[in-house]
């Protein structure tokens, strides 16, 4: 592989990646990236110590079929319009991306190699050429808990979700300190006076958030302050597709031979980049708390579980704690009052890195012998 193309790297995703590529000197590994836009061909490629040409344009099907492999983090709707028609062109190249659009085809491979590192290297010994990034919240929760699922110890799970804004996109980031400055505006004299009645700050927000200028044209109602119930689009069945996406990639993931049920409810909450889950796992048997700990400590090295305790559970097992870090901490590890094999757990993980942009990393790197 020598020519490798790069799309979609200026946005919030690609510049993670771009981020955590410079800092592991994963360019060293590159003869030749080529960086594309969609909207700017002709202008300046992104700074990584090297001459580039000038980008290119992401919608020139020739110059595309040139390239060894492509990095697209462009999105869905850009999926859509390209991929086909670059195969269509005759192009066998590898198509790496972090959209959604490709993961359920038969010929495409969810990548998280932590994870799954054996079926994507049966895939690529097979010649597939398709390797997209799982939903965040699911490649978070197998991080989390692939200790248990590898060693066949899951019955089932629920994942309830706290998934934080930037999974809607950066103008959605933008607009949740947006909500917060607004609500702190309305009651801004009331706050610097100790005195004041909390009831009447709190009818104020309340107020502030239920009026037609609160800022909610990207998320279409107050988050900061409140939540969200529903995420991405609604099925017949009454699930939201990010419900849905929990089941069939994780089983698509795992390449379980029977499906493992995993479902729940996702929520919006006001974090900026962190995604938590609450679990209910149905363990197959009654395992002490021990083993639990070493199977889902020892699975991958990023994994670390917290003990169950108060203030090691605020210390290391928040959004804040976990920002802008590849740890995944598990906590609040016990065994539920409904039995033995009921497990509770929680986990936090920043959804740009293992969520998005570090899959997409390492299967590159992995596709270059390098890991
Ligand atoms: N956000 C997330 O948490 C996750 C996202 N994904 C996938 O990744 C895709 C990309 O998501 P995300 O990175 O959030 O999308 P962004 O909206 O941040 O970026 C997408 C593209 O928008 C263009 N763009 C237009 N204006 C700007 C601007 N001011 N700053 C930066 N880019 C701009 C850029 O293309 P150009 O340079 O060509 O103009 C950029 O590549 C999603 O559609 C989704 O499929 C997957 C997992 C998680
Ligand atoms: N839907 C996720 C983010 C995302 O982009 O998911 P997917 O890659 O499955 O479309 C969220 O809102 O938190």
């Amino acid at each position: 592989m020598q020519k490798i193309g790069f799309i979609g790297w200026r946005g919030m995703v690609g510049s993670v990646l771009l981020e955590r590529m410079r800092s592991e000197d994963d360019f060293a590994h590159i003869v030749e990236p080529v960086f594309f836009s969609t909207s700017n061909a002709g202008g300046k490629a992104p700074d990584i110590d090297r001459e580039l040409p000038p980008l290119g344009d992401a919608y020139d099907i020739d110059a595309l079929a040139e390239l060894d492999a492509i990095v697209s983090c462009q999105g869905g709707d850009y999926t859509q319009e390209v991929f086909s028609r670059l195969r269509d062109s005759g192009w066998n190249g590898y198509w790496i991306d972090a959209a959604s659009s490709l993961r359920m085809q038969d010929d495409a491979v969810i990548v998280l190699d932590p994870v799954n590192r054996d079926v994507i290297d049966r895939a690529i010994e097979a010649g597939q050429k398709n390797f997209i990034g799982g939903n965040c919240t699911v490649s978070l929760m197998l991080m989390a808990l692939g200790g248990l699922f590898k060693a066949g110890m899951v019955e089932w799970v629920t994942a309830m979700t706290y998934q934080a804004a930037s999974g809607a996109g950066a103008r959605n980031m933008r607009e949740l300190i947006g909500q917060m400055g607004a609500i702190r505006d309305g009651v801004s004299g009331e706050l610097s006076d100790p005195a004041s009645a909390i009831l009447e700050i709190d009818r104020k927000v309340a107020a502030d958030m239920r009026s037609v200028e609160f800022p909610t044209a990207e998320f279409g109602a107050p988050l900061a302050g409140s939540l969200l119930p529903w995420i991405d689009t609604q099925l017949e069945n009454g699930q939201s597709r990010e419900e849905w996406k929990a089941q069939v990639e994780a089983n698509k993931i795992l390449q379980t031979a029977a499906p493992i049920p995993v479902d729940g409810t996702c929520v919006r909450i006001g974090a900026m980049r962190c995604h938590s889950q609450a679990f209910t796992v149905k363990l197959k048997k009654d395992l002490p708390m021990a083993d639990i700990d070493q199977l889902i400590g020892a699975a991958n090295e990023w994994v670390s579980v917290v003990p169950n305790d108060r203030e090691a559970t605020l210390q290391s097992l928040t959004p804040t704690a976990v920002t802008g870090k590849l740890d995944i901490p598990v906590g609040r590890l016990r065994k539920l009052s409904m039995g033995p094999e009921y497990l509770n757990a929680f986990t936090v993980g920043d959804q740009l890195l293992w969520g998005a942009a570090e899959p997409l990393r390492r299967i590159l790197l992995i596709l270059l012998g390098k890991l």
